[in-house]
């Protein structure tokens, strides 16, 4: 419970009609969620204007309402309070209704079109392992200290945002990471949290069915660099040719990290193998268990934040080299007779082009080099032909299937990726609507010593089809093929 007045600032008002002396019990963005005595923010979305609900919410018991415009209905007891930007308001007032839990951690977010998952996961794990107690929020699962809590979004609304921060200061957290998305931070999921640091791994194609042109999708990014303040730290990739836009008009200490030019932090392999990689950043060496260039730019990152936090330089580099990989992402599948299976979530085609070129790296002989993957429904439409074409240019052998369809029809979304295929590669591909059948299919293909990557999905445990989650598991699926095929 807060009293209204105190939760207030800095949410940018500009008329307050009622009283502010007020308790509200909760903070609530969607009508169909009013409880008694909450506070209803009205926000204008991408389907609907929030502001139509007001009405619903103040007759199913709302103590207050901010909005940008006042209703035409009764407003009865409760206080109306006008602000200039709804979003933004509610990100503010979310983080004042919690007292602001980012003030009390170092709060470390990652954005950039791949990695942040990767990257925010095993800055945590390393805190963990150095006996830091650490929190998560990122795709696949938020964490407080070793608690689980299943997440829902890449970055959460700003709720709970606030609330799962504020559980990680009283559980006793130092640190926090988080990825931001490119949504997350054009919506103002983020308005009103205070990072220590910011990260950028990169930027490629992806979403531009939601930032409709590439120069807006690196605007979002870039916010996240222009929030922080001066006493935090702005990391950013070097070799990727956005980079150093992120740091244009931050306050922030600005930093570089790469594997190509010098900057602050550079990486370089040294050797990679299958089960891990030697790397030197600036002049230490150690060995990952990590594998791929993109892996080396990750692990980069971690160890540049680790620093940047004030870490032991031997602690973490000890800590970094016992890491794994992270749930999805480049994870191995062995048979018992021998075939290798990758499950990777690569769901755009830099990332698909980046894993399939590791495969390529860590080839020793004439194995053959299997590729099961689809394109999500709904979803940015021209990564289609580009992903069948990479899929079909660098494996032996595409089977192109379906990654949870959506509201589109399955073999629409097959038709768009096949007019990425040239000619030359027809004979290299198979479509396979059902994804299972897919997978078997390659496992069937495949002997001893060859490598099957099934993409797109990593820790997905569904196949989302119209609406409804049906129960779906690469690796299960991979594991049943083996056995019931005896490979
Ligand atoms: C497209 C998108 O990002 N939508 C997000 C957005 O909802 P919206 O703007 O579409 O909402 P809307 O339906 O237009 O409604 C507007 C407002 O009216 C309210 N409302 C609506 C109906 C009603 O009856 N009553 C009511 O009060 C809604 O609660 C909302 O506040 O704000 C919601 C609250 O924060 C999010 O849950 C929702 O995420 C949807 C479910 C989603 O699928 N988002 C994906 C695309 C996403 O955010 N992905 C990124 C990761 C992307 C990546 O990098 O891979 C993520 O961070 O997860
Ligand atoms: N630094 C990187 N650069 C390019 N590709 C990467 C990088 N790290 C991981 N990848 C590839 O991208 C895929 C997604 O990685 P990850 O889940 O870490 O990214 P993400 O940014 O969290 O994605 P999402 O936006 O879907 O949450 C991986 O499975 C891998 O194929
Ligand atoms: N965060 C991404 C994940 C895509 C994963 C892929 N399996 C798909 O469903 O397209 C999105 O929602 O666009
Ligand atoms: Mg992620």
């Amino acid at each position: 419970m807060r009293i209204l007045k105190d939760i207030l600032y800095k949410t940018g008002i500009d008329e307050i009609q009622g009283s502010t002396n007020v308790a509200v019990q909760s903070i609530v963005f969607d009508s169909r969620k009013v409880k008694k005595d909450c506070l209803f923010v009205a926000v204008r979305g991408t389907q609907v204007d929030g502001h139509q609900f007001i009405p619903q919410a103040i007759s199913s018991g709302a103590r207050a309402v901010i909005c940008e415009e006042a209703p035409k209905c009764d407003l009865g007891t409760t206080t109306l309070v006008i602000v200039k930007d709804s979003a933004q308001a509610l990100g503010q007032v979310a983080a004042n209704y919690y007292n602001d839990p980012s003030t009390e951690l170092k709060l470390v977010g990652v954005t950039g079109t791949n990695g942040k998952t990767t990257t925010a996961t095993l800055m945590y794990e390393l805190c963990m392992a150095l006996d830091k107690k650490a929190g998560l929020l990122s795709t696949v699962r938020n964490k407080i200290g070793k608690e689980e809590i299943p997440a829902t979004h890449t970055t959460p609304d700003p709720v709970t945002i606030n609330k799962l921060l504020r559980q990680m200061v009283d559980a006793g957290c130092k640190y926090a990471f988080m990825e931001v998305s490119s949504h997350g931070l054009h919506q103002g999921r983020v308005d009103g949290i205070q990072f220590a640091g910011g990260v950028f791994t990169n930027i490629t194609h992806d979403h531009l069915d939601y930032h409709k042109t590439f120069d807006d999708y690196i605007l979002a990014k870039k916010k996240l660099f222009d929030m922080l303040p001066a006493s935090a730290f702005a990391l950013v990739n070097v070799d990727d040719r956005h980079g150093n836009t992120m740091l244009h008009h931050t306050k922030a200490r600005k930093l570089g990290f790469g594997l190509r030019k010098p900057t602050d932090y550079k990486g370089r392999i040294m050797e990679q193998q299958l089960n891990g990689t030697l790397l030197r950043i600036n002049d230490k060496e150690f060995w990952t268990k990590l594998i791929g260039d993109f892996n080396a730019y990750n692990i980069t990152a971690v160890y540049a934040v680790a620093r940047e936090l004030g870490f032991d330089e031997l602690h973490t580099l000890t800590a970094l080299s016992t890491l794994g990989a992270v749930e999805g992402r480049f994870q191995y599948v062995r048979s018992p007779k021998g075939l290798i299976a990758i499950v990777d979530y690569a769901h755009t085609p830099d990332a698909l082009k980046n894993v399939l070129e590791t495969i390529e790296n860590l080839r020793t002989g004439n194995e053959t080099v299997y590729c099961v993957v689809g394109c999500g429904g709904d979803r940015d439409k021209s990564k289609r032909p580009e992903m069948a074409h990479i899929a079909t240019s660098m494996a032996d052998k595409a089977i192109l299937t379906s990654d949870n369809p959506r509201t589109e029809d399955p073999e629409t979304i097959l038709r768009d990726m096949e007019t990425g295929v040239e000619p030359q590669n027809y004979g290299k591909r198979l479509t396979i609507t059902d994804r299972k059948e897919a997978i078997r299919t390659a496992c069937s293909l495949a002997n001893a010593g060859d490598i099957i990557l099934v993409a797109g999905k990593g820790h997905e445990k569904y196949q989302d089809v119209n609406g409804t989650k049906h129960p779906f598991d690469d690796i299960a699926e991979l594991n049943n093929a083996f056995t019931e095929l005896q490979k």
